[in-house]
């Protein structure tokens, strides 16, 4: 038999990397929908470097995401993200989680387009939320009925992330399956690196 029947020697991860090539991987996705925990292990198993946008706001400026909001306000904060990760894009390969709302932002959006290969983490109102309750340090869901706002931005934003070259769906398993899932996208991502 010819090689076409054999078996693919390579790691999952081995050819995740390869057709990565030289280019970012970035997050994007809703509020909980796991970019900055699946990001940091996804970069673990591809053996590059990863960063968190917002972790790199929060040191640049010596302040949380939180009291970025509360003092200047969500279009300077904006305005800052799209600077980091103009920063952030500039080489590769490296794994860039982002914040939910910077695919959003037009400017954050045409850098992220070709700062790398973008994979939408996707995940139902439920998911979502059962992770963000948890927590109060997502400054935009500091509203009457938080749930009702994470429903309203998933209708607004889920077209927007639609954009993104992958998709996988983020849900209760497994860390290392959803790990597995993205690897396994990039892998079988049929675009083709431009040189
Ligand atoms: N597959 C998963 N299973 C269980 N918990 C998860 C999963 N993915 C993420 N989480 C948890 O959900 C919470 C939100 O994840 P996070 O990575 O901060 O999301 P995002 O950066 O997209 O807002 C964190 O506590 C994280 O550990
Ligand atoms: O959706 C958004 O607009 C935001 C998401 C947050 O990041 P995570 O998506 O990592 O929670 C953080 O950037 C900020 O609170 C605004
Ligand atoms: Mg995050």
């Amino acid at each position: 038999m010819n090689d076409v029947t054999e078996p693919d020697s390579a790691t999952l991860a081995e050819r995740a990397k390869l057709a990565l090539g030289k280019r970012n991987l970035i997050f994007i996705g809703l509020m909980g929908a796991g970019k900055s925990a699946i990001g940091r292990l996804t970069a673990q198993a591809l053996g590059i470097p990863f960063v968190d946008s917002d972790h790199e706001i929060e040191r640049v400026s010596r302040m949380t995401v939180s009291e970025l909001f509360a003092a200047y306000g969500e279009e300077e904060f904006r305005a800052l993200e799209a600077r980091v990760l103009k920063r952030l894009l500039r080489s590769g390969p490296r794994v860039v989680s982002t914040g939910g709302g910077a695919y959003i932002n037009e400017r954050s959006r045409r850098q992220i387009k070709k700062g790398g290969l973008t994979v939408w983490l996707n995940a139902d109102l439920d998911v979502l939320w059962e992770r963000v309750n948890k927590r109060d340090t997502r400054p935009l869901l500091k509203t009457e009925n938080p749930k009702q706002t994470l429903e309203n931005l998933m209708r607004a934003r889920y077209p927007i992330y639609a954009e993104a070259d992958l998709v996988v769906l983020s849900r209760d398993v497994k860390k290392e399956t959803m790990v597995e899932e993205v690897l396994a996208a990039i892998a079988d991502c049929k675009k083709v690196e431009m040189p």
